[in-house]
Order: structure tokens, then C-alpha cells, then sequence
């Protein structure tokens, strides 16, 4: 077995591309006895045919197809494809181009340009002679004009014989052809029954073209741009293409059903990302469609089960997008939070990222099981605080054991504030830190599954002389854990199947920063799992499958790699059945065994330490925000009052409706709700006839985030009256 700390890495292959926070040293390529190690500069090592294959690579006037052996392929099989498929669309356009003569010869022999005018003008009657006089010398000419090019065609026949007749039908199909031709945007042309259109794309990319601009993301009068031809990737096929200029990729992936639909296929089948960094900017697109549902087969197990250690500094292994690329979830500078509706996958996702931190000897763990059942129960042997149950004895003990966290918090960051600076440069946890038994500071995780119950816990308590609940009280130590705990080595995990509002008050859920929503019940709970208006930008964990057990829409920390990359990402978890749930506690246990880390419960020793807890409130504000009712502004206050539920369950509110409800002045009503950060925006209602009216008004969503900007200035600012006592 690898002992941590002994230079073997731990990683199992085929990592995604997120870097470990904190990790300061690049890994370089391994040098072997006896290799020769060449340290000029390597500039001055180019040969010449090295430089001209350079300039080759490098210049604009090569065309791209002779730059590459594999491109020249591509551009082969592109030409090869295109003279394979060119006598099928000649006859496409043969047919198409002899319904649109049709249809010209019918227009002009009804005289509908004539007949239209008339009828607009309600002069149809008055017209009608005229109309149908013109319509018959028509029918007479049509009838002259075929006649006569029957019998030239006769004569040419009796003349020259069979040749004739092949020329005519040549420079005809050809005439057809043209006229029959694909143009850009033009009305008309298309199959009004296309036959399926799944994949056709691959071959032919006007039908992509044609599916965005269905899906109405490009105008009838604009196009792609093919940055990279349909390529076979895992099992789908890829393309890049570039938006029209002003259009942004963000729209696609907003609207990917829209363009799913357009496509042909389940919405879970196509992928579609923003090209960032270097080669990508705000309007190119990669696209990729899956052959099948990439969720439909067998779980994978988790590569951790593979490893003997892990690294609590690098990222843990969580599962897999659609394309099988490995997603890696950092753990440590960030706080997770995972809600879902019941029998998801929670739990599975909670406890793979609980076992990344398992597998580290050096990490010290707090684990919390709201729900009792036996889920949790292998982790005890490794655990340093182990709570499972739903009782009022249960809630006061995760209190308790907070409170000895809070504690642990500030005793920290006293300590950190007197090393030196070599070890300790800024007044955070380094991994050296953690790793130093001498210095008693762990990375240690809070993971609470179920946290729903001991948040809800009505029981009655005394906090620094002020009355409040034991679940606002277990809010105020979490939310002041997310909120300092990070910089010191703690992570906090919580998994909820009660992600609404009250439950995980704002204070709490904004410093969470990433989000991990399986499905839940509507757009509502997944906005508040993952954050403010994600669904209008195209993440809404509610469309998610109820047979697409352990997926997820993983929103990661902005301030981490994997956070910078994208905004959020489908990930199917990995699988850990039981059996190997147990054998990574157990693995877990003995190599806390072997370093000595063992502590606390999995130990044997339960008792908490002597806490002063006057302190712990002083360091919460006195603490709680049960203590501290934030009371809004008007007319937030009012307009609050008056929505009452409606504030969750509607989308949208007409400005109307709260002036006459608050019977307020609109321009004094509209400045006041600028103030605090919501503006009104117009949006179809529909009215008591039936019909829908655009009108003026507020999206809740902004409310809501007004609501909460108050809530999170008040809870941080300093309380002063808590300082005073
Ligand atoms: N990644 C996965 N792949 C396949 N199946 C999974 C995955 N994750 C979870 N499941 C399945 O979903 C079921 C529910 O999982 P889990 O117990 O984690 O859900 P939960 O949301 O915690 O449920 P509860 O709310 O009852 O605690 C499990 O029995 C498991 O078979």
C-alpha cells in the first residue's frame, strides 16, 4: 500500500482537466537512468525543415485540407462523400425545381397577383369577368404554348432522332435543378415532409443550419459558420460552428431543447457548450449529439474504489458528463450542497464526495445523518463525530458538535496568525499545514445528509439571552462555518430533499458555493438548489428523468477550475453499491489506523471538548437570524406581504397589480423598487377574455434576490448590540 506523502500519486488514469487547489508544484515528465537530458534552449534546436514545416503549419494561404495528413484525409473523404451524394440532390432539386414551375405556371394562369388585389380591395365581385376572362386566354395560351413545343419537339425527334429529345430533357433538368436549388432563407423550398431528420445534419450541414434557424436562434437571413466539420467523438457526432455576429452561445444552451427539437432528438442527447479560452469566444458553439441516451446504461463504480489513498487536495472523482469525460468536484476552499426529491441519488452523491476526504488519513470527518437509516453507518468506524437520528437529542448533539467547530474556527485562525510567514503566507490552510500533526489543523468535513431536519427543529433555546429555535441556531453555526470555515481546512457538505427557501434560509444557502441538483420537483426548487434564474439560462434541474437515477446538474464554485470552465454541466454520478461504500471505510480506517490519525468517535471517545460557548455566540453576532429578524424596506416589505406564497409559485408580477394592492404612486412605487435592484420588465399576461396582454411588471425571481441582498447585508453587518453585551 502507498503510504500518503511517499511522491506515489494516487489518481487513477484519465483525469478531467481540474487542478487541485492550493497544489504548488507542477508535475514534470519522469527522467530515467541513463536518458540523456538535453538543456539547450529549444529554439535554438529547429532545424530548417523544422521551421518550413512551422511556416507551412502556420500560414493562411495553405489551405487547411494540406496541413495535416489527417486533415488531407477528412478532405478527401468530404470530396468523396460529396460526388457520392451529388446524383441523389440533383434529382432533389430536379423534383423540387419542377414543383416550383408548378407552382408559378398556377399562380400565373389563376392571375392570383390580380385576384389577391381584388380581394383586399373587397372588389372581387366587380372584378370577377375581368378575372375570369384573363384566366381562360391564359389556359388558352398555356394550352398554344404546349402544343407548340409538343410538336418541335416532334419534328426535332422526326429530324435528328432520340438525341433531340435527350438534349431538351438535359438543358431541362439542369433549368429545373436550378430553379429547384437550396437558396439561403428562401420561403418555399423545403420539404414540407423531410423525412427524419436525426443526424441528415452530419452529411449535410445546411440541415443544421436550418435547425437553428427553426429553433429561432438566427434569423431567416442568416448562417453558420463551420469552424469544425461533424467528427465522430466517443459515441456521437461533434461539430463547432460559429454564431452570426451579436449571437451568443449562452442563447443556444438556453434554448437546447428548442434546437433539440429542431434536431430531431431527446434533449439528453445533445450537448451543447461554449468555446472558452484560446479558439473559442462568446459565439462559437461545439454541439454534440449522442447516438442514444448517454444515461441508459449500466452505472459506472467509482475509480476511488481502484486507489489505496486519496488527496483531500485534489479534486474528487463524482461522475461523468454525457461524453464520458471524467468530472472531478473540489472539495476543499468550497461548500457543497446537494438537493433533490427522494430516492435520487442524494445520499450516493454525498458520500462519493465524502469519500475522497475518507480515503485521506490526514481529514477529519463530522458526519450528521438526519434521515437514521443505516446509509451512514460504515462511515463510523472512521468518523471523529458521528450523529444518526431524528431526534431533539440528536439535533442538540449536531448543535453541540458545531458549537465545538466554531470554536475549533477561531482557535484556528489564532494559531495561523502566529506561524511564520514561510508556513503559513496567508492566513489560510496550505496542504503542509494540514498534514502537520504538530499543528492540529485537519482538513475536516461537516457532510449532513438530510440537514432538512435538524434546520426545521422548532425545540425552544436560550442563545446569548435571546430566545430562538435550535434549527435557526444550527443555520447560524452552518452559515458562519460556509462562511469562515473554508480559509481554516473546513468543508461543508449538506444534502437536503427540502431545498426550498425556508428550509435553507439565504444566509446559509448563498455561501454555498457549489450546487448539486438532481431532480427536483419544479424550476422553483432547482433555482434554489442551484442558484437565482439558472433555469433561464438553461438549467433546470426539474427536466431532469425520474429513470436518470444518480443525475445531476453540478454547479461548480466559481472560484475553482472546474467552476472557471462552465457554468454548470449534467454529471451522472458515479455508482458505489453498499459492499464498496464499506470497503472504503474500512480502507479509510486503516490507514488512519496506520499514520495515527484515528480520533474522536471512530476512536472510542465521544465526549466534547470544554467550549466557551459566550464566545462561539460573540463570533456568530450574538448570533442568529432568528435574533436578528431581518425586516425589509418598503415597499420590499409590503410587496412581500402581499404575495404571500405567490412570491415562490408565481413567475411574474404585473406593476398594476402591487400599485393598486400597496395603493401607492407608480413613479414613486418604480424608483423605490430601482433602488433595490429590480427593474420592470414587459411580459405577455393573459387577461380575462382569454387573450394575452403584454404588460409592465416584476419577475419574482428579482424580488426574491432583492429579498435576499437585504438579508445577507443585515446578517453580515456587525451587531453591534451583541458586541455591547
Ligand atoms: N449514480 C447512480 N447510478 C445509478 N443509480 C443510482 C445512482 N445514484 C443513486 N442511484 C440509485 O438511486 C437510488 C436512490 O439513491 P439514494 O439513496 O442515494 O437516494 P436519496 O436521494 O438519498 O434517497 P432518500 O431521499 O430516500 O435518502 C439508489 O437505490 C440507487 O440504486
Amino acid at each position: 500500500m502507498n503510504a500518503p506523502g511517499d511522491g506515489v500519486d494516487p489518481a487513477v488514469n484519465g483525469g478531467a482537466p481540474v487542478a487541485a487547489p492550493g497544489r504548488e508544484v507542477e508535475p514534470a515528465e519522469p527522467v530515467y537512468d541513463a536518458e540523456l537530458v538535453e538543456d539547450w534552449p529549444v529554439a535554438r534546436r529547429r532545424t530548417f525543415r523544422q521551421r518550413l514545416a512551422r511556416s507551412w503549419q502556420r500560414s493562411r494561404l495553405v489551405p487547411v485540407a494540406f496541413k495535416s495528413r489527417q486533415a488531407l484525409k477528412q478532405a478527401a473523404r468530404d470530396v468523396l462523400a460529396w460526388l457520392l451524394r451529388s446524383p441523389f440532390r440533383f434529382v432533389g432539386a430536379v423534383g423540387r425545381g419542377a414543383v416550383v414551375m408548378v407552382r408559378v405556371w398556377r399562380r400565373w394562369v389563376r392571375v392570383h397577383d390580380y385576384r389577391e388585389a381584388a380581394e383586399q380591395s373587397e372588389k372581387l365581385a366587380d372584378k370577377f369577368v375581368e378575372i375570369r376572362a384573363l384566366t381562360l386566354f391564359r389556359w388558352k395560351v398555356s394550352g398554344a404554348v404546349l402544343a407548340a413545343v409538343a410538336a418541335v419537339l416532334l419534328v426535332a425527334d422526326l429530324l435528328y432522332g432520340n438525341v433531340a429529345l435527350w438534349i431538351v430533357a438535359g438543358v431541362g433538368s439542369v433549368a429545373l435543378a436550378v430553379a429547384g436549388r437550396r437558396k439561403d432563407g428562401a420561403p418555399g423550398r423545403k420539404a414540407v415532409l423531410a423525412g427524419p431528420r436525426t443526424l441528415t445534419w452530419t452529411m449535410d450541414p445546411q440541415v443544421l443550419v436550418d435547425a437553428f434557424r427553426d429553433a429561432k436562434l438566427i434569423g431567416k437571413d442568416e448562417t453558420l459558420r463551420l469552424v469544425e466539420r461533424a467528427a465522430r467523438i466517443g459515441d456521437g457526432w461533434a461539430v463547432t460552428v460559429d454564431l452570426p455576429a451579436t449571437r451568443k452561445a449562452a442563447d443556444v444552451i438556453k434554448h437546447r431543447d428548442a434546437l433539440a427539437s429542431a434536431l430531431a432528438v431527446d434533449e439528453v442527447q445533445l450537448i451543447v457548450e461554449r468555446v472558452r479560452g484560446r479558439g473559442g469566444h462568446a459565439g462559437r458553439v461545439f454541439l454534440w449529439v449522442a447516438d442514444e441516451d448517454p444515461y441508459a446504461g449500466p452505472p459506472l463504480r467509482t475509480p476511488l474504489l481502484d486507489v489505496e489513498w486519496w488527496d483531500a487536495w485534489r479534486p474528487v472523482p463524482f461522475g461523468r458528463d454525457a461524453r464520458q469525460r471524467r468530472i472531478d468536484l473540489p472539495l476543499v476552499w468550497t461548500l457543497l450542497l446537494v438537493g433533490a426529491i427522494p430516492r435520487q441519488g442524494k445520499t450516493m452523491a454525498a458520500r462519493l464526495a465524502a469519500s475522497g476526504l475518507i480515503l485521506d488519513p490526514h481529514t477529519r470527518l463530522y458526519v450528521f445523518d438526519g434521515k437514521g437509516g443505516k446509509d451512514w453507518k460504515a462511515v463510523e468506524e472512521v468518523v471523529h463525530r458521528f450523529v444518526c437520528g431524528d431526534g431533539v437529542e440528536h439535533a442538540e448533539a449536531v448543535r453541540d458538535y458545531l458549537v465545538e467547530l466554531v470554536a475549533e474556527v477561531q482557535a484556528r485562525y489564532a494559531r495561523m496568525a502566529e506561524l511564520d510567514d514561510e508556513v503559513c503566507p496567508e492566513s489560510k490552510i496550505t496542504p503542509a499545514i494540514s498534514r502537520d500533526p504538530a499543528l492540529n489543523m485537519p482538513i475536516t468535513a461537516v457532510i449532513i445528509d438530510e440537514v432538512q431536519v435538524f434546520l426545521e427543529n422548532p425545540t425552544k433555546v436560550l442563545v446569548g439571552g435571546k430566545k430562538t429555535t435550535l434549527g435557526e441556531y444550527i443555520v447560524d453555526l452552518l452559515a458562519y462555518l460556509a462562511r469562515k470555515g473554508p480559509a481554516a481546512g473546513i468543508v461543508v457538505i449538506l444534502a437536503t430533499q427540502r431545498p426550498d427557501s425556508q428550509t435553507i434560509p439565504s444566509r446559509l444557502r448563498s455561501v454555498l458555493g457549489s450546487r448539486f441538483a438532481l431532480r427536483v420537483m419544479d424550476w422553483r426548487d432547482s433555482n434554489i438548489v442551484l442558484g437565482e434564474q439558472m433555469n433561464t439560462r438553461g438549467y433546470d434541474a426539474s427536466t431532469l428523468l425520474p429513470s436518470h437515477k444518480g443525475v445531476g446538474i453540478l454547479r461548480p464554485d466559481g472560484d475553482t477550475d472546474a467552476g472557471a470552465e462552465s457554468l454548470a454541466m449534467t454529471v451522472w454520478t458515479y455508482y458505489m453499491a453498499n459492499p464498496d461504500w464499506q470497503a472504503i471505510c474500512a480502507r479509510g480506517r486503516a490507514l488512519r489506523e496506520a499514520a495515527g490519525t484515528l480520533s474522536g468517535h471512530a476512536a472510542g471517545d465521544d465526549t466534547t471538548c470544554a467550549i466557551d460557548s459566550a464566545a462561539v455566540v460573540k463570533a456568530l453576532g450574538a448570533g442568529s437570524g432568528s435574533a436578528r429578524p431581518v425586516e425589509l424596506p418598503e415597499p420590499l416589505a409590503a410587496v412581500v406581504r402581499h404575495l404571500g406564497e405567490g412570491i415562490d409559485q408565481r413567475e411574474f408580477v404585473p406593476t398594476a397589480e402591487l400599485v393598486e394592492a400597496l395603493e401607492t404612486e407608480p413613479s414613486v412605487f418604480a424608483r423605490q423598487m430601482g433602488e433595490l435592484g429590480c427593474r420592470p420588465i414587459r411580459q405577455y399576461v393573459p387577461t380575462e377574455d382569454g387573450e394575452a396582454r403584454r404588460v409592465r411588471g416584476y419577475l419574482t425571481a428579482d424580488i426574491r434576490a432583492a429579498i435576499e441582498q437585504v438579508d445577507d447585508e443585515i446578517n453580515s453587518a456587525p451587531n453591534t448590540e451583541a458586541d455591547e453585551s
